[in-house]
């Protein structure tokens, strides 16, 4: 993927080594897990059920301490609560008693951003994430996809250094997760942060990413490191159609599949 593999002040997040396990769990939850994260770069992370893909968010952004190994942001090692990451985790986990503004503009607010500058960026994101009119509505008004695209302007509006996602799409229907997959592709793209996002999707972290890291099954370990080459900007619909899109489709999913059960044993 990169030309500048070596090259330090390249690479936004990287673990060494890194072993995490949990009080009285009968095995580790990760082993020996070594990546690294290129600045700018989407990463998707892909793995069966349990292998440990939420447990790499949490190192990241500094909820969870190493058992063995390093994990290092910016070229410090992660010692405590990461403040330069932006985390969108499974459920959009709004605060109910406040608007759809006041929740975007909540980290602006705790970052002491002034009021006229806040509300500007505010608005700019409302336009965005295609809320226009729902500004004044509570989370409880809202489906669960639009609460999906506060939870993302929320973590998007204060330009994080990285943004880490944990399935953000999961409980959606189909179309509002094409929807909202084609969405998040058009904004990274204008954006170019550095993502981190965990999928059970394969189809999703060929959509989006730039490299897919794929888990073994629990303990989770990195089983390979794949480069997704389609060029950017990218269209689903196009994509989707492509050769060269089953082609890797089938690549990770030969990968995917030695992982999982389809015996239909209980996970
Ligand atoms: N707080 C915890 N205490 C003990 N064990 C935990 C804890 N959190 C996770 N685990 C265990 O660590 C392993 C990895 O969990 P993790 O949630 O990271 O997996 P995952 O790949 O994100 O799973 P899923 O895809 O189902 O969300 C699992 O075996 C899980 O049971």
């Amino acid at each position: 993927m990169s030309t500048n593999q070596h090259d330090p002040n390249a690479e936004a997040l990287r673990f060494d080594h890194v072993t995490l396990e949990f009080p009285g769990g009968h095995q580790p939850a990760i082993e020996d897990v070594s990546l690294r994260v290129e600045r700018r770069k989407f990463v998707a992370v892909i793995g069966p059920s349990g292998c440990g893909k939420s447990t790499i968010l949490n190192l990241a952004a500094g909820l969870l301490a190493p058992t063995r190994g390093g994990v290092h942001f910016d070229g410090e090692p992660v010692t405590g609560v990461n403040s330069e990451a932006a985390y969108v985790t499974q459920k959009a986990n709004l605060l109910p008693w406040l608007s759809v503004k006041a929740n975007i503009g909540l980290a602006l607010k705790f970052r002491r951003v002034g009021k006229d500058e806040r509300n500007e960026r505010i608005a700019h994101w409302i336009r965005v994430v295609g809320l226009t009119g729902f500004e004044d509505h509570y989370p409880r008004e809202l489906s669960g996809g639009m609460q999906k695209r506060v939870a993302i302007a929320r973590a998007l509006i204060y330009d994080p250094s990285i943004v880490l996602m944990d399935e953000p799409f999961g409980p959606l229907d189909a179309i509002t997760r094409l929807k909202l997959q084609q969405d998040l592709l058009n904004l990274w793209e204008e954006q170019q942060g550095t993502l981190v996002f965990v999928t059970h999707d394969l189809n999703e972290a060929l959509y989006l990413a730039d490299q897919v890291i794929v888990m073994s099954k629990g303990p989770g370990t990195v089983r390979r490191v794949l480069d997704v080459p389609f060029e950017r900007p990218r269209d689903i619909g196009s994509l989707v159609e492509s050769r060269e899109f089953s082609e890797l489709y089938n690549d990770l999913w030969s990968l995917f599949k030695s992982e999982i059960d389809l015996s239909g044993a209980p996970a």
